[in-house]
């Protein structure tokens, strides 16, 4: 019998499987009883696994299971069978990327502010693109996400002349953690992952002589190595996420200030809409509460509830609430 042995799964496409194993990249496939297993209970491996199995024919190796996930990115997948799509696991880190110009939004960032804590993995927030503003536009920029974020997350700042973006990252890009970026299309997240792996270049191809935005050349990878040893997860579909139903808990570590209040709301199930005894509502009236947060948090948590719905429920959702029926969030129709 064949030791079992653990390795990083760092590739992943329909039945297409690359595992690292001792560093060295493996082929691999996943043994019948495994997939049958997993396959009932969509638990198949994703890349930034921990996965156990054996090596068959000398450079094969054969997937058999996965260690228990520390966290786990999902996101909305409206048009397939499968609305949840898993992307990847075990990412301790998520940059979320967005850029000092026009770009900036406070509700993109609270959006992926929810999805990083929804995924367990800690949220960091890199403002691209410093060189473009004034100092006094990025101290503006700086306090935005300092009120968003409560000042809880850690803010990294670059600009196309940081010389060692290495070192702003490098307490982060720990050996064998995962880490992953999100942001936009054009906010830097190639030109930053370029500069920290230890192969530059594979991402960008350059900048597009037509409408000068920088172009991917076409590659299978999916995780890149930093020298420290970490992992840089970007598999398609990790760019750009979407709310999942599961994100409302997270929603309300993103909105504390509104959870905080709501506690003293007279319904324990309180839309904060037109009920009595709304401690939010009275928040806002009192001049304490912006009602934009409340905009904000509602505009979400909607996102979220309808994420669950198919596109005809969707439009079923939305007539009700134009009505009256359903004043504020849609439920589940089965
Ligand atoms: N001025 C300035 N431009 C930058 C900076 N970082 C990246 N860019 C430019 O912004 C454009 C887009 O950068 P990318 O790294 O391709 O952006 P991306 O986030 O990977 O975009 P997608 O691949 O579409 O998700 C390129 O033309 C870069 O040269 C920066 O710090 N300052
Ligand atoms: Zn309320």
């Amino acid at each position: 019998m064949q030791t079992q042995q653990t390795a990083f799964l760092i590739f992943q496409s329909q039945d297409h499987y690359k595992v690292l194993l001792n560093h060295q990249e493996l082929t691999a496939t996943i043994s019948g009883r495994y997939r049958h297993l997993a396959e009932s209970t969509n638990d198949l491996p994703v890349v930034g696994d921990q996965v156990t199995g054996v090596i068959y024919d000398t450079d094969y190796f054969q997937i058999q299971g996965h260690h228990p996930r520390h966290t786990l990115i999902q996101r909305h997948n409206s048009n397939k069978q499968q609305r949840i799509q898993t992307l990847a696991a075990n990412v301790a880190t998520i940059f979320i990327v967005t850029s000092a110009n026009q770009e900036f939004s406070e509700a993109r960032l609270q959006r992926y502010l929810t999805m990083a804590w929804d995924s367990g993995a800690t949220p960091v927030i890199v403002l691209s693109k410093t060189d473009l503003v004034s100092h006094s536009e990025l101290t503006t920029f700086l306090d935005a996400i300092a009120r968003v974020t409560f000042d809880s997350v850690p803010v990294i700042t670059t600009d196309q002349t940081t010389s060692n973006v290495v070192a702003a990252f490098k307490s982060y890009l720990i050996a064998d953690q995962w880490v992953t970026f999100v942001g936009s299309s054009g906010v830097g997240k190639s030109t930053l992952i370029n500069q920290l792996i230890k192969e530059p270049s594979i991402l960008t191809s350059g900048i597009r002589a037509d409408d000068d935005k920088g172009r991917h050349t076409t590659t299978n990878r999916q995780a890149y190595q930093t020298a420290s040893g970490a992992f840089i997860v970007d598999t398609p579909g990790m760019r750009e996420l979407g709310m999942t139903s599961s994100m409302s808990k997270a929603l309300k570590t993103v909105f504390t200030d509104i959870e905080t209040l709501a506690q003293d709301c007279r319904f324990k199930d309180c839309q904060h809409q037109s009920e009595p005894g709304c401690a939010v509502r009275a928040a806002i009236d009192a001049g304490s509460l912006m009602p934009e947060r409340l905009a904000d948090f509602n505009k979400l948590a909607i996102e979220a509830d309808y994420s669950q719905l198919s596109a005809r429920e969707v439009e079923q959702a939305k007539v009700k609430r134009l009505m009256g029926s359903l004043k504020t969030r849609p439920t589940k129709q089965n």
